[in-house]
């Protein structure tokens, strides 16, 4: 890893637009080195923010992305819990990014088929991995503490075959969901969090700067050669005691 880098925005108004800086400069330097830039999104509050900030950049050209889901819930995309659903809705139709660039999940199948299947089309778009290796992973995490749909004191979270898993339980609805594994999310070459809202303080603090029992979800999130990011605003940040970076709004990360 090259270092946890946590970075305190005064509020999500200010966190947003470095985060869009940041996934621009993870993209160029992807599109410099290998011609293609690929994208793990996550769902709930980074839908609006992606949606918001993304569109907003000045010559963002994704024509050469390719966007997965790092989990996603299996229902219809019609349905208002549907992951793809949204960004289909809120971001894609905003952007240049051809629908050959979106692996999304088959709802119709079952949930173990769902997850072979996203697996599946996971590998072929990375043919000349074992394991797909993101350029950047955006990940939340709940107030529990959980990232992806990967969940405290769940068994995915010792994981170690698949890269691609189903949940048949979770214990946020909706409860079928496919997510990616820590194997492959460790694997990427940047993680970025984004947690913001003083309802996420005190789990920040643990998954931050630990505490007592097993590591929650997000404090597994260690890449093992990529860079990783915690990208937070003062409210979520107000129980820390750990050295953070306040660079102002406007940040280049
Ligand atoms: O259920 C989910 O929740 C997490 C966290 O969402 P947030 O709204 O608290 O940011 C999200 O990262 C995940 O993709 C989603 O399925």
């Amino acid at each position: 890893m090259s270092g946890r880098r946590v970075v305190v925005f005064p509020s999500a108004a200010e966190l947003g637009p470095a985060l869009a800086h940041l996934i621009a400069s993870r993209a160029d330097k992807a599109l410099l080195d290998h011609g293609r830039f690929s994208l793990g999104l996550s769902g709930g509050s980074l839908v609006s923010m992606l949606s918001k900030e993304l569109p907003a950049l000045p010559d963002l050209d994704c024509s050469h992305w390719l966007a997965g889901f790092c989990d996603e819930r299996l229902v219809p995309f019609d349905d208002g819990e549907s992951t793809y659903g949204l960004y289909k809705n809120q971001l894609f139709s905003k952007i240049n990014i051809p629908d050959s660039g979106v692996l999304a999940i088959d709802p119709s199948l079952s949930v173990q088929e769902c997850a072979e299947d996203y697996a599946r089309k996971l590998k072929e778009a990375f043919p000349k991995e074992d394991i797909p290796v993101f350029d950047l992973l955006l990940l939340g995490m709940g107030p529990d503490g959980h990232t992806c749909s990967l969940f405290p004191d769940h068994p995915l979270l010792e994981e170690t075959q698949k890269i691609v898993a189903p949940i048949g339980d979770s214990p946020k609805p909706p409860p079928q969901r496919v997510t990616m594994t820590f194997p492959m999310v460790n694997l990427a070459r940047c993680v970025v969090f984004v947690s913001t809202g003083g309802s996420k303080a005190s789990v920040l603090k643990q998954v931050l700067e630990g505490g007592e029992g097993p590591a929650l979800p997000a404090a597994r999130v260690v890449p093992s050669h990529g860079e990783l990011f915690w990208l937070i605003d003062e409210p979520a940040a107000a129980s820390l005691t750990l050295q953070v970076e306040r660079p102002g709004s406007a940040a280049k990360l």
